[in-house]
């Protein structure tokens, strides 16, 4: 008799779930249902002289969160949780990011410091430079997929809703930068394609004051998501069996 077509597919078991403590309340995570969701961890966004620092707004919250993602990746990794990088930016030519009737000409930073300084054409989040590296403490590993995007969504235009789906992955864990942009642009994304988003509050940084962090928590809190904690999540991905194994 012919094998099936799905032969080599292993259904994951219904017991295989832990409890995630989250607000506003407790979110089952199934791990092979789940993805860690790293947000534009490239020098652009988390060190000194990237452009978030060049275009004035502070890189300081950004180290504490790359120790967080890094826990939460190591957790993730080891409970064998798909991980996701996204990575923000476009080719060296700038043709990715628009011209001028394109509204994100108006209004990335990125490409309005370049234009009130010139010198740092060609730098600033262009492909193959240093400023759109993943930083060095977050490299992927393998087995990890990598979503490059061109705008603050990273379901805008890419693939990534089709690599999820065909891994029938349903909850996201969003962590990195920022908070109140990319994040909760692709969060909000993630919602309406029926996608549960959770993000790690301390592993994560906002672009702005306080307040914009707190609103964005509030967002996700309120209407698009859940809120939980590195150590929250750690501590529940650590106990599903193939992390125990
Ligand atoms: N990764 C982000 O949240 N980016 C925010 C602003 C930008 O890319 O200009």
């Amino acid at each position: 008799m012919a094998a099936p077509l799905h032969a080599g597919y292993v259904a994951p078991s219904a017991d295989d779930h832990v409890i995630l403590p989250a607000r506003p309340e407790p979110l089952t995570l199934r791990p092979s249902e789940t993805a860690v969701i790293v947000v534009d961890m490239q020098n652009a966004y988390a060190s000194t002289g990237g452009y978030v620092d060049i275009a004035g707004f502070d890189v300081s919250g950004a180290a504490p969160a790359i120790r967080q993602i890094g826990k939460t990746l190591e957790a993730a990794r080891a409970a064998g949780v798909t991980v996701v990088y996204f990575q923000n930016g476009w080719d060296p030519d700038y043709v990715e990011a628009g011209g001028p009737g394109s509204p994100n000409w108006h209004k990335s930073n990125a490409l309005k410091t370049m234009r009130a300084r010139p010198e740092l054409k060609g730098q600033l989040l262009a492909k193959g430079g240093w400023d759109y590296d993943i930083i060095d403490q977050l490299k992927p590993q393998p087995g990890d997929i990598l979503i490059p995007k061109t705008r603050y969504s990273g379901f805008f235009n890419t693939n990534v809703d089709s690599v999820l789906r065909s891994r029938g992955i349903r909850t996201l864990v969003f962590v990195g930068v920022a908070t109140n942009v990319c994040v909760e642009s692709s969060l909000r994304d993630a919602f309406h394609l029926e996608y549960f988003g959770v993000v790690l509050e301390d592993a994560v940084h906002h672009l702005g004051p306080d307040f914009i962090r707190e609103a964005s928590l509030y967002n996700v809190e309120k209407f698009f998501g859940w809120v939980s904690t590195t150590a929250d999540f750690c501590g529940a991905i650590s106990q599903t069996p193939a992390a125990k194994a």
